[in-house]
């Protein structure tokens, strides 16, 4: 089976990763399944398109095979666009944590009235190949943050996000149905050609 390294820890993106990419018979192997000791990428970018780069970028030249990373986040209106490319660590402190960034966010919004709520999942993808120039794709995924968290699917802030044109949160859908209208999907569906090339 061809493979496609992914230069994410993140659990919840290598399981997405691995549905995308299994409808195209390839097998997506993140840095959770490699057993080098890969160093930790820091992302000091200012934008979700240098984080994806320097991700993709120094794996790529690190195991000399082309990469693809994902940097994404979520981007509230109230909040001027936070949590934004601190998504991941927005509650602060060296662990990133799930929990903790719902919870800040929801206290943040707390007196922000419902139709006030609009936001937004961005996902950028940064395809490195050794010697070539990185190619970038961009998916969104528009909807509004709810008052508490529902659902145990997914990951993130996905027990607070409520997708336009429905009424569950992203966490209540089943894989497939998340899969069906992500921002992760939105940027993987214009590498298709891309995919089936490899
Ligand atoms: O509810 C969510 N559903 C999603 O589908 C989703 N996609 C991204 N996010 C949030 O944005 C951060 C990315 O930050 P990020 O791109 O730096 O990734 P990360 O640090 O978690 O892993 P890595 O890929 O960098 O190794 C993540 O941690 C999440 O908080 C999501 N939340
Ligand atoms: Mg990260």
């Amino acid at each position: 089976m061809k493979q496609i390294v992914i230069a994410t820890g993140n659990k919840g993106k290598a399981k997405e990763f691995k549905e995308f990419f299994a409808d195209y018979k390839i097998d997506a192997v993140s840095l959770l399944d490699l057993d080098k000791n890969i160093p930790d990428v820091e992302e000091t970018g200012t934008t979700f398109e240098q984080n994806a780069a320097l991700k993709a970028e120094q794996i790529a030249a690190l195991l000399d095979t082309p990469v693809l990373a994902d940097d994404s986040g979520l981007i509230i209106d109230a909040l001027d666009g936070r949590p934004g490319i601190f998504s991941a660590r927005y509650a602060g402190g060296e662990s990133k944590s799930d929990k903790k960034n719902i919870e800040k966010v929801l206290a943040e919004l707390k007196t922000i009235p419902k139709e006030k709520r609009t936001a937004r999942f961005i996902c950028v993808l940064a395809i490195a190949i050794p010697g070539k120039e990185t190619i970038f794709k961009t998916g969104y995924c528009e909807g509004s943050i709810g008052f508490e968290e529902k659902g145990e699917n997914g990951f993130g802030y996905d027990p607070i996000f409520i997708p336009e044109d429905y009424t569950k949160s992203m966490a209540e859908l089943s894989p497939n149905e998340k899969n069906s209208i992500s921002h992760r999907r939105n940027a993987i569906i214009q590498l298709e050609k891309w995919i089936k090339a490899r």
